[in-house]
């Protein structure tokens, strides 16, 4: 087969946490090795959808393949996990179709695009696309873009099915360190009846039968990998992170923010982001802007509205004044700056940056530990409370804030995603932003050193190039059967 050119079919989500490091996964796949190509399938729906950058479309060794419009199964009154899910089973035959014509047109003179179908790598939302694999006849992988800790619990969900929506109060899950306690679970696991967690163990039951799952973590940050795969009976585990957003994003609003960074003093500056799915009601929003204002730091924030449907994204606001406290803008405007979306990972390479409130989405853990930048875990919906377990209970990398007593049942929140309910009032918020800011902080030195371990992990002789080269000759040699 060495001879021959292998083609790597990817399905992402198209959710920019689940997309862009599937994205930076094929490309580190085909710079490896000469005679592999990915093709990745995309598609929009009305509740996702990623813009690719144009610098895109020209990734050598690498194609976008867009699947044609498909109408959305019925999805009212389900949860966002079975939203996804449903999207991916309806999505079997499009996805077959594509694959099965992928050669035709006017890529055939080019070798690259005559190869092998080698497999299918699929987000771990559409393991109901492994039945395309097994009529292909080829192997299925899944990608995590999510943590090492979370795979396992996810890999050990059959197990501890019984556990859940019990008694228990804590967990022994063995991809942490410590017993958890439930009440750091995403509610979908809580819910037992419900739709989310069906289709939650649906995928924890199918991953067993694919060849291999590739995670965007690596060995430096969650040693025990190695034990995850030989205590439940699972296929090999690749850990080759931190896969990045690598892509320049090519978005408005850019220069604006960038020059003011420019003009700050180094390492002054906390920056405040939430992800693509992170939105706070009025409430909320003021405990921020007072709690920030009397940390006395300077801020970037990016403030973004609610959905007014659900399973829709934030957008951003035509107006803060709306939203803000009354004068707050005013009386800041030395200090800080609040913006929609904003381009997270540049942000925080810069050297104004001192540190990063967050949702605790993988993706920018990921990227705060690359650029060394301390953060300030604050979950807000999906697995970013067992997040901000790991990375900052479990491995002392970030520091987190406390919530109050008072519960708002949601309602202030307004967050269709929101987990948990609770008001944060302002003097928490002071607290834990003065906490993070801190310069001579333990937490700030490990990242410092993380920073490192990231960096090294990707080079040649580090863990997860290692993983990543396994990965092609498992490939490779599962074509030779
Ligand atoms: O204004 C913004 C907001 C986000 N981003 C980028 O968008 C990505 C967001 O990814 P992530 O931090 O992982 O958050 P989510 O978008 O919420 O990602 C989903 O997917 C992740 C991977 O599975 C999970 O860890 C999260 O909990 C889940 O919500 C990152 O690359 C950010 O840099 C921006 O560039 N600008």
């Amino acid at each position: 087969m060495d001879s021959k050119f292998a083609e790597l079919v990817f399905l992402p989500v198209p959710e920019i946490g689940h997309f862009l490091s599937m994205v930076d996964l094929a490309k580190r796949l085909v710079n490896r090795h000469h005679r592999l190509s990915v093709t990745i399938l995309t598609y929009s729906t009305f509740f996702a959808t990623v813009q690719l950058p144009s610098s895109a479309a020209s990734l050598p060794g690498i194609r976008f393949l867009n699947l044609p419009h498909v109408d959305p199964p019925p999805l009212q009154g389900v949860s966002g996990e079975a939203c996804q899910s449903l999207f991916q089973q309806h999505l079997k035959p499009h996805v077959k179709h594509a694959i099965t014509t992928r050669h035709g047109g006017d890529t055939e003179s080019d070798p690259k695009y005559s190869s092998r179908l080698a497999g299918l790598v699929l987000d771990f939302f559409s393991t109901a696309v492994i039945d395309v694999a097994d009529e292909l006849g080829v192997p299925a992988y899944v990608y995590f873009p999510s943590g090492a800790a979370f795979l396992g619990f996810l890999l050990n969900l059959p197990a501890l099915d019984s556990q859940l929506g019990g008694l228990a109060t804590e967990l022994t899950i063995p991809s942490f360190f410590e017993p958890v306690p439930t009440s750091e679970l995403p509610s979908v696991f809580l819910e037992k009846d419900q739709d989310g967690y069906h289709w939650m163990l649906y995928h924890a039951r199918r991953f067993r039968e694919t060849k291999g799952i590739i995670v965007n973590s690596f060995t430096g940050l969650e040693p025990g990998l190695a034990d995850l795969v030989s205590k439940v009976d699972c296929p090999p585990v690749y850990p080759v992170g931190p896969l990045l957003d690598q892509i320049e994003a090519d978005r408005s609003g850019e220069d604006r923010i960038m020059k003011w960074l420019d003009d700050q003093p180094v390492g002054s500056v906390v920056f405040l982001c939430f992800g693509s799915r992170g939105a706070f009601g009025v409430g909320q929003v003021h405990e921020i802007a007072h709690g920030l204002e009397h940390s006395g730091y300077r801020f970037l924030w990016s403030l973004r509205q609610p959905p007014r449907v659900k399973h829709l994204p934030p957008s951003d606001h035509t107006n803060f004044d709306g939203v803000l406290p009354e004068g707050f803008l005013d009386r800041t405007a030395e200090k800080g700056l609040v913006c929609g979306w904003a381009p997270q990972f540049k942000i925080l390479y810069h050297p104004s940056i001192g540190g990063f409130v967050s949702h605790g989405g993988w993706n920018s853990i990921m990227e705060s530990l690359w650029c060394g930048v301390p953060i300030l875990v604050w979950p807000i919906y999906a697995e970013q409370k067992l997040n901000r377990y790991r990375i900052v209970r479990d491995l002392g990398l970030g520091v987190e804030v406390t919530e109050n007593d008072e519960d708002m049942n949601g309602r202030d929140l307004l967050m269709a995603y929101t987990d948990g309910g609770h008001l944060v009032k302002r003097e928490k918020v002071k607290v834990a932003v003065k906490a993070l800011m801190d310069g001579e902080s333990e937490v700030r030195r490990k990242v410092k050193q993380m920073s490192e371990t990231c960096r090294e992990t990707v080079r040649d002789g580090g863990s997860s190039f290692a993983s990543l080269g396994q990965f092609i000759t498992d490939l490779f040699a599962s074509m030779k059967k």
